[in-house]
């Protein structure tokens, strides 16, 4: 059986100083771990009549299409402004120094269609919730959730309620220095 977690390599203080970066390009590298990460995060959907997988760029998309078709559903991209073609939905979100914004196409998802969230991480829960208020303005049946890895001490998961949350790999309480998502701490102004 495959270890994932030894393929996940921590790099400390990126992209910031007492951040702890959990880096999943090793996983991507390798062929059976790739393989394994996809099915551990499909398998407790598989008998779920999953219409649709919907995920948020960048490390979404990596996870989310392969699961689309290990599940037999079709995949929806969620993404920054200026990159959807069509008319949108769009959720505006706080971050420390600003806000950011994810937008879907009003007819990516048909009202009912049921629907599984699929990130690379769940940190605070921040990029998740964007994505699931927009699937709400859908009307989207959202089944639940599907993370490779959640750290757990960031509280991600209260953000997500009522909706049902699988991770495969969850870390916890050595991520409790991290209190804010790297979305936050990439280059900003300095305080
Ligand atoms: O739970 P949160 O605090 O929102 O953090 C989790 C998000 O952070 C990462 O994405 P990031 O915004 O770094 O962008 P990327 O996918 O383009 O690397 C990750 O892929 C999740 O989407
Ligand atoms: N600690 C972390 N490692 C990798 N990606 C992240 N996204 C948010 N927090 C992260």
């Amino acid at each position: 059986m495959t270890d994932l977690r030894s393929y996940v390599r921590d790099i400390p203080d990126y992209p910031k100083p007492g951040i702890l970066f959990r880096d999943i390009t090793p996983l991507l590298a390798d062929p059976d771990a790739l393989t394994a990460a996809v099915d551990a995060m499909a398998a407790p959907f598989l008998d779920a009549d999953i219409d649709i997988v919907a995920a948020a760029e960048a490390r979404g998309f990596i996870f989310g299409t392969p699961l689309a078709m290990r599940l037999g559903a079709g995949f929806v991209p969620i993404r920054k402004p200026g990159k959807l073609p069509f008319d949108l939905h769009s959720f505006a979100y706080q971050l420390e120094y600003g806000t950011d914004e994810l937008q879907i196409h009003v007819d990516g998802i048909k009202p009912g269609q049921r629907v599984l969230v699929v990130d690379d991480l769940l940190a605070t829960g921040g990029t998740v919730e964007a994505c699931l208020r927009l699937l709400e303005k859908c009307d989207a049946k959202i089944v639940g959730c599907s993370f490779l890895i959640h750290l757990e001490a960031l509280g991600g998961e209260a953000r997500m309620e009522p909706y049902d949350v699988h991770s495969v790999l969850r870390y916890g309480g050595d991520d409790s220095e991290q209190e804010l998502s790297i979305q936050n701490e990439m280059p900003g102004p300095s305080v």
